[in-house]
């Protein structure tokens, strides 16, 4: 019984005080049944050896009695159940939500979070819906085996003996199916998580599968995903099948060497026939009862599997925070990274050795091929992770001397894969900082060009953006998260600019945001777009893990090889064309559109 030791772990002190009473009335309902059962024995005996009416009525008294309070517990049992379900799911729901508050920001990528949105939703209710629909059946089955195996141990022991026999080969079979099956769950579970994942994918990057024609990569992988899942499903059917099977077998050769054992026992002389009628009616019904309850072994591991799930999140690693409280105060800030060493769980180093000063109140640019490390560099800043080596400061504080919420609320971010609530465009403007007066917001909204949207849409500002954003353009989706990092305010803003993919009018929406974000602000921005890399104080390329060249772009265009020949590389089919005194230049008009007043 692993899942009530589970229940104990998970368990306040005043859930483990309901559990303890649950747990002795189900005991005490199953010694009920296990009495009424019994008392089939002598009632058989009073009847087959003609006992006086009087005796043979009060051993059915008993039946009668011992089974109305079983029932009577077990309606009660019913509602603590219920009452019990509902204390654990709010218990489990308390202790994710309270380390998923102190995770660190990096811990959530999307694979993780969707394993953790499948726990929290049909994990948890599976788990704490087994207190009433698994655990009473499995334990009332357990104490009416030991309970009959005793009765009868009494009335005739070698057929108790052949009861407890037949109940310690269940149990070994039982934990020889668990072993077995385990693996095959275990494929089931990961099997599940990757089709959610690829269904979701699917759903979402319609456009472009569909755009791609049948029988396209994304297709072709949610299929893949799909027919690993069903083959996972079956082989796990076919395991279960098959365990389900012997367990059924060992209790119908268990029922059947008992009864023989009782019908020699009966033939010889040493049992009367009144207490064999009466043995064969328990063995009977005891052997129907642990056969029903045998399926719930599956049930059992599932919910195991949710609190295995949930002591692995318990269990993970948050990062240290500080017990002074230090801020950075309203003014642009200093950052700098000193000796950062990185790496990713398990992978190769991304950062080795970055040094970088980004002074007060100016913008640095950090370009630098794919993967070279730009994200994670700012993620760094914005204590998504703790560096393995080294040091981040922001206004001359170690940003793990700062603590996680310090650096958030000094920080703005606004990164590509911009998340919005399904609320109003209103409400996801005001999240930056949610004291902010109705004008301010007006104010934010505006100057990122997020008033143009709401005057394109019947319920303007109060129109719903949909689930995760998806009634608007990834473009209006920027424009939005630009005016939430304008209201917030924060004095150190992260960015990741990505112009190229977006509209004419939303690029230069969110290349005005960045220029007024960049006022008077500290900016490390991310960035692919020449004349924005242009426009920084001072450009940092970031190259083979550590910082190759500083400086202000034209500077490094004459004096950095590498970063000529990136830029040269990047833009080589000709966008771009470098003017033998000016560095990069566009090609043709401006790809910016209308400038916004
Ligand atoms: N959460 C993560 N877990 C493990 N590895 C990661 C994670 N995020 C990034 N990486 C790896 O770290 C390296 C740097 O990634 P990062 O996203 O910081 O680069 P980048 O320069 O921003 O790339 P891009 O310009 O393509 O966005 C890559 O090799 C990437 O695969």
């Amino acid at each position: 019984m692993n899942l009530i030791t589970d229940l104990f772990r998970i368990g306040d002190e005043q859930t483990d005080r309901v559990l303890r009473r649950y747990l002795a009335s189900t005991v005490i309902a199953a010694l009920c049944v296990a009495a009424a059962v019994g008392c089939l024995i002598p009632l058989a005996d009073a009847m087959f050896s003609s006992r006086s009416s009087s005796t043979i009525l009060s051993w059915a008294a008993a039946v009668a009695a011992s089974a109305a309070v079983a029932a009577v517990l077990d309606w009660r049992g019913t509602l603590v159940a219920q009452d019990l379900s509902g204390r654990y799911i709010e218990r489990m729901h308390a202790l994710i939500a309270d380390r998923v508050l102190r995770l660190p920001l990096g811990w959530f990528d999307t694979d993780r979070s969707g394993r953790l949105g499948r726990t929290v939703s049909f994990g948890v209710m599976f788990a704490a819906n087994a207190v009433e629909t698994m655990i009473r059946p499995v334990l009332q089955t357990l104490v009416l085996t030991a309970a009959v195996a005793g009765v009868l141990g009494v009335v005739d022991w070698p057929s108790g003996l052949c009861v407890l026999a037949a109940a310690a080969a269940v149990l070994g079979v039982f934990v020889w199916a668990h072993r077995r099956n385990h693996a095959a769950e275990t494929r089931v579970d990961a099997a599940n998580a990757e089709a959610a994942s690829r269904v979701l994918e699917f759903a979402r990057a319609q456009a472009v599968i569909r755009a791609a024609g049948p029988d396209s990569l994304g297709e072709r992988a949610t299929r893949a995903a799909l027919a690993d899942q069903r083959a996972a499903i079956a082989a796990a059917g076919r395991g279960r099948g098959a365990t389900q099977t012997a367990l059924s077998a060992t209790v119908a050769a268990g029922t059947a060497l008992t009864l023989i054992v009782a019908t020699l026992r009966a033939t010889s002389g040493a049992l009367g026939y009144g207490s064999f009628v009466g043995s064969v009616a328990v063995v009977v019904i005891t052997a129907g009862v642990v056969l029903r309850t045998l399926p719930f072994g599956t049930g059992l591991e599932l919910a195991r599997a949710t609190f295995a799930q949930i002591t692995a999140l318990t269990a993970t690693e948050t990062l240290a925070e500080p017990d002074v409280d230090r801020r950075v105060g309203r003014e642009a800030p200093h950052v700098e990274l000193n000796d950062v060493r990185f790496s990713y769980p398990g992978g190769p180093r991304v950062l080795d050795g970055v040094e970088l000063h980004v002074p007060a109140g100016t913008t640095t640019a950090i370009v630098g091929p794919s993967g070279s490390g730009k994200t994670t560099l700012a993620h760094l800043v914005a204590r998504f992770h703790d560096v393995d080596h080294g040091a981040v400061r922001i206004g001359g504080v170690d940003v793990r001397d700062l603590g996680t919420d310090r650096v958030l609320e000094s920080v703005s971010m606004v990164f590509q894969d911009v998340y919005l609530f399904d609320d109003t465009l209103w409400t996801n403007i005001a999240v930056g900082r949610p004291d902010a007066s109705a004008e301010e917001i007006r104010a934010a909204g505006r100057t990122a060009g997020v008033d143009r949207i709401a005057a394109r849409l019947a319920d303007g500002y109060d129109t719903h953006v949909g689930e995760a954003g998806g009634a608007l353009s990834s473009g209006e989706r920027q424009r939005v998260s630009i005016a939430r990092a304008l209201l917030k305010d924060a004095p150190v803003v992260l960015l990741d600019e990505a112009l190229s993919a977006l509209d004419v009018e939303s690029a230069a929406y969110v290349a005005h945001g960045i220029a007024e974000l960049g006022r008077s602000r500290t900016v490390i921005l991310i960035a692919h777009q020449p004349q924005t890399v242009r426009t920084a104080d001072q450009v940092a390329f970031l190259d083979g893990g550590g910082i190759a060249a500083v400086g202000r772009h034209d500077e490094l265009m004459d004096s950095s090889p590498e970063y000529r020949t990136f830029w040269r590389n990047r833009d080589a089919p000709g966008r771009w064309l470098r003017s033998p005194t000016r560095g990069i230049e566009t090609s043709g008009s401006s790809q910016h559109g209308p400038r916004p007043d």
